[in-house]
Parts: C-alpha cells; sequence; structure tokens
C-alpha cells in the first residue's frame, strides 16, 4: 500500500496487487533446453494450466482531507472517470484555500467531467448548490461518493445528471432554467475527439455573470492547441501553476462580444 502525505491532503491508495509473473518460456530457461518432444508438450501443458493473471485489480479507494473533512473516494473501472486526476486535486485545493475570493457559499455550481466527484464534493462543503456532470456510464459510482461524503455535512444535497459535450445541451439544460455562478473542471482536457463539443459546452453554460474554473495537466500538443482555443473564446486569467505536477488553473468570464453557442 502506497501511502503519501502532503499538508492538507492524505492520500492513501490500494487496489492494485502485482503479483510476480506467471513462468514464462525463456530463451534462457536451460531447463527447457533439456526437454524435448513429449516431456516439452507436457511441460507446456502443465504450465498452461497453472497459470495465473500477473495483475489482478480491486476496486482502489483513495482518501483526502479537505474542508476539515475526510472525503473517501471510490475509484471505478470506467477508462476517464475512474481516477482522482491531478487537475481535480489542484483544484480542491485552490477553491480552499481561497474559498474568501471564490466564495461558493448558496452558490450555483455546475462541474462538467466530474468523473469520481471529488470537485463536486469540496464545492458541495464549501456551501454550494451543486451539480456533476458526467457521461451516463460514470454516474453510479459518481452518485456513490458524492452521497457517501455529503450526506448530513453539507447545506444543499449535490445532484448528478448526465451532459455528454455538445449532445442535447440546449434541450436538456436550457438557459431560461439552468443558470450557474460557477462551472468547475478539471482535467476534462487530453487526448480525445470531443474537445470543440467541450469549449462549445463550456461557451454555453459561461454566460455573463457566471465564472468559469478549468484546472487541467498539460500533457500533450493538442493540450496547448486547447489553451489557444480557449483564450479565443473567453476573457482569462491563468490564477495558478504548479510546475511539479504540470497543472494549470484558469479562471474564464464571458467575452461581451462572446458568441453564444447552440450546442
Ligand atoms: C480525465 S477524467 C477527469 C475526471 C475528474 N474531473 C477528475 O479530475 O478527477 C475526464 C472526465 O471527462 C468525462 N468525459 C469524457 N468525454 C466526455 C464527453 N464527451 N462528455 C462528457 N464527459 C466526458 C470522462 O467520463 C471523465 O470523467
Amino acid at each position: 500500500m502506497e501511502t503519501e502525505r502532503r499538508p492538507g491532503l492524505h492520500v492513501q491508495k490500494k487496489g492494485i496487487i502485482k503479483q510476480p509473473d506467471p513462468v514464462k518460456p525463456s530463451p534462457n530457461n536451460t531447463d527447457e533446453e533439456d526437454l524435448d518432444g513429449e516431456d516439452m508438450q507436457k511441460e507446456v501443458l502443465s504450465r498452461r494450466n497453472s497459470w495465473e493473471p500477473s495483475v489482478f485489480y480491486s476496486l482502489g479507494s483513495e482518501t483526502f482531507f479537505f474542508t476539515g473533512q475526510e472525503i473517501s473516494i471510490r475509484e471505478s473501472l470506467d477508462t476517464f472517470g475512474a481516477v482522482v486526476c491531478p487537475g481535480a486535486v489542484a483544484l480542491c485545493r485552490y477553491l480552499e484555500k481561497n474559498w474568501e475570493q471564490i466564495d461558493l457559499l448558496d452558490k450555483a455550481v455546475l462541474e462538467l467531467g466530474a468523473g469520481t466527484g471529488l470537485v463536486s464534493i469540496v464545492a458541495s462543503l464549501l456551501g454550494a448548490w451543486v451539480t456533476a456532470t458526467d457521461l451516463p456510464d460514470v454516474l453510479s459510482n459518481l452518485n456513490f461518493n458524492l452521497s457517501r461524503n455529503t450526506r448530513g455535512r453539507c447545506r444543499y444535497t449535490p445532484q448528478v445528471a448526465a451532459l455528454v459535450w455538445g449532445q442535447d445541451v440546449k434541450r436538456d439544460f436550457p438557459s431560461s432554467v439552468y443558470n450557474y455562478d460557477y462551472v468547475l473542471c478539471a482535467d476534462v482536457v487530453y487526448h480525445h475527439n470531443f474537445l470543440e463539443d467541450l469549449l462549445m459546452t463550456m461557451q454555453y453554460f459561461c454566460k455573463p455573470g457566471t465564472t468559469l474554473l478549468w484546472a487541467n495537466k498539460v500533457r500533450f500538443q493538442s493540450d496547448l492547441h486547447f489553451i489557444e482555443n480557449f483564450k479565443n473564446v473567453f476573457d482569462i486569467t491563468l490564477l495558478e501553476e504548479t510546475p511539479q505536477e504540470e497543472v494549470r488553473i484558469y479562471q474564464a468570464t464571458a467575452r461581451k462580444s462572446g458568441q453564444q453557442h447552440d450546442v
């Protein structure tokens, strides 16, 4: 079990138990060189029957401390909504540290690509009315984490909703009903094919009066390209950059002359 300690944060990881590799035929295995014909066939069959997977997965969990509360996050088996990403941890740290400037108390907050839910949990603990969104497949684990970490601890029970970037967003979240003070996004930019849809969705929700906070580890050339497009459509401020984790946190607001997108 790996244990890591940082001020304000204690992360405990468990879940992947590595076993030694199963016996592999090796060109240097001198035993094998002594076998031939029938004996070799028997040996191969017996090894095949005793084969065991080399890695066993069990669902892991991570424990964080924010706003004086212990937060236990259950990871899942989804490809991308599975673990807590560095952008989420950086954004939670930022929200906790700057709670006076970014006052989430009684604010309507939307999270895009919430994954395992850490950011939405911390925003809820800070007093916001939160809607955490993601792809439909991710919602059950997201719901589980939100419920177990906010029940009886928050002013508002966080909501969970399906939101696929660029798909029926206007229909499912009409502006006449849904308006948010803050839109939060952590590590939603990486190597995927929906970056344009994501940017349009960000623009749709970031109306005049809304503040969008986006934290991301910068990994790929396409991330830098996204940042350029992001700068072109919003008025932005770089709030924080952590060189060690390569995470940047941007604040964005709608441009006065900005185009509204139908998504
Ligand atoms: C790298 S994970 C980050 C999760 C979480 N925000 C965090 O930082 O721990 C990206 C998230 O975006 C979601 N996502 C990916 N493509 C999406 C799409 N087209 N529409 C909505 N969500 C999407 C994934 O399901 C996943 O939860």
